[in-house]
């Protein structure tokens, strides 16, 4: 798909097609939407991202919350959305034995009765034994500087998911 193809999206198209950018988030991509034309895949992303940063604390902390637990009650019902699905089980999340599914249950729980919200780490650029690490590492972050991480990781993820929409036609690689 090129920045052509984006620009003459009609609000409904681009909604289906942009509206789990970030997690769970549809009313992102319909603001952004009401920002078009966009000249290219980055400032597309500039577009999305600066949404978030202009979010009150409380709003960005609403977009942590969409987001599901790594290896969580969700990948065993199997409601996770089909991105989240994709990089949960790239990294190896959904095949977890139960004592690490048990471990990892115990630190997300930890992390949220810590922070209020879930840890969110971009599970493609990790890896079962990374998440367990990293998720230990940042327990012990102060709260101010782990809302600026996590955000950070929304934004990893979100990037991810516009470049592979915006490279979905191989006609156009
Ligand atoms: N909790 C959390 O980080 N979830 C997200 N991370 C990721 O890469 N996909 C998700 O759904």
């Amino acid at each position: 798909m090129d920045i052509e193809k984006v620009n003459s999206m009609d609000f409904g198209e681009f909604v289906d097609v942009f509206g789990n950018v970030i997690e769970r988030c549809p009313l992102i991509a319909a603001a952004v939407w009401s920002q078009r034309p966009f000249s290219d895949l980055e400032d597309l992303k500039k577009h999305f991202f600066a949404f978030i940063d202009a979010l009150p604390q409380s709003g960005q902390e609403g977009i942590l919350r969409c987001h599901p637990d790594l290896a969580g009650s969700e990948v065993r019902r199997g409601t996770l959305t089909a991105e989240s699905q994709r990089e949960q089980s790239g990294a190896g999340l959904t095949t977890l034995g139960a004592d690490e599914r048990l471990r990892l249950a115990e630190l997300n729980a930890q992390y949220r009765a810590r922070f209020g919200f879930p840890f969110v780490l971009a599970a493609r650029f990790s890896d079962r034994a990374a998440v367990s690490r990293e998720l230990a590492r940042r327990l012990l972050c102060p709260s101010s500087q782990e809302l600026r991480t996590a955000l950070g990781e929304v934004k990893k993820i979100g990037s991810l998911r516009l470049a592979d929409l915006l490279r979905a036609d191989p006609a156009k690689l």
